[in-house]
């Protein structure tokens, strides 16, 4: 059986695993798991009865053809070396290392390799997961890996000097986004008697409601911005603010994150 292994039981590992077991896109013995950790290898047998467990990540690269690495970037060369000499070479890797590139990658496995960006918001089946195939790759591991991530969300395929820019928007974004969240809520509940937890709510939900409706609408930022915004009215005077300052706090957040995903790979 062409089994799926995922090497990394952590936040991104488990998030796959539930993902793609829910979904049904994976049957449950068709899925292997190693991890350093035993308390995760633990909860995960407990989580999904009958899952493949392997003792070492070498026994998960024997018996996988398809071999997700979800462990932290500073980690994956110690586990590619520990895989790679008891593969055949005609198995696919699949890395979810942040800021890791196809090359050294590929250098240290010559077969099939991808690199993946995943989303923690496809544990609710919604986001992107950014993909970008290796020089060695087939179409049929490639439209397998590209299957089995669409049935958590969206797929998009991106070139190599795209991606981290990309994972920037589409996988931090989230961790962005909550932040600003919270801020929203704070201030809200500084300048109101609501409590913490009620402008939460409203936070929660008037970010949600503004997503839906810009994609459903396909209106354009600006087009809605016009639409809040009375004329002499009060949206005016925050939308102002925040276009004179946010684009200068954007540029140096990104800056500063940029900095840090290329040296992860170091
Ligand atoms: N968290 C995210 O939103 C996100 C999004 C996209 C990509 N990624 C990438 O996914 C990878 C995993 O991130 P995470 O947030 O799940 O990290 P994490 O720390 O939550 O999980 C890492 C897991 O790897 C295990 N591990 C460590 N060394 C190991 C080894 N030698 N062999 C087997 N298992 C080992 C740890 O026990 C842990 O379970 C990273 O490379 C990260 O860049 C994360
Ligand atoms: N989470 C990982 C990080 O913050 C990679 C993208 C999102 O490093």
């Amino acid at each position: 059986m062409d089994c799926l292994g995922v090497i990394g039981y952590g936040q991104m590992g488990s998030m796959l695993v539930n993902g793609f077991l829910t979904s049904g896109v994976l049957q449950i013995d068709e899925v292997v798991v190693s991890s350093k950790s035993k308390r995760s290898l633990d909860a995960c047998a407990a989580a999904w009865p009958g899952i493949g467990i392997a003792a070492t990540n070498a026994e998960l690269a024997r018996r996988c053809r398809t071999v997700i690495i979800a462990v932290r970037p500073q980690e994956i060369m110690t586990v590619l070396r520990e895989i790679v000499p008891v593969m055949d070479g005609d198995e696919h890797i699949v890395s979810l290392a942040a800021g890791v590139g196809l090359a050294d990658l590929e250098a240290a496995f010559t077969g099939s390799v991808t690199r993946v960006v995943p989303t923690v918001t496809s544990a609710v089946g919604q986001g992107t997961t950014l993909i970008c195939h290796g020089r060695q790759i087939g179409m049929n591991d490639a439209l397998r890996v590209e299957g089995i991530f669409s049935s958590i969300g969206d797929v998009v395929l991106v070139e190599e000097d795209e991606l981290p820019a990309a994972t920037l928007l589409s996988s931090c974004g989230p961790g962005l986004l909550a932040a600003i969240i919270e801020e929203l809520a704070g201030a809200t509940a500084r300048a109101s008697g609501l409590s913490p937890d009620q402008t939460l709510v409203l936070a929660t939900g008037m970010v949600t409601a503004t997503a839906a409706y810009l994609r459903e609408t396909g209106e354009a930022p600006s087009d809605l911005i016009r639409r809040v915004a009375t004329g002499g009215g009060i949206t005016e005077v925050g939308v102002q603010e925040l276009r004179q300052r946010l684009p200068g706090v954007f540029d140096e957040v990104f800056a500063a994150m940029l900095e840090r995903h290329d040296a992860m790979g170091e």
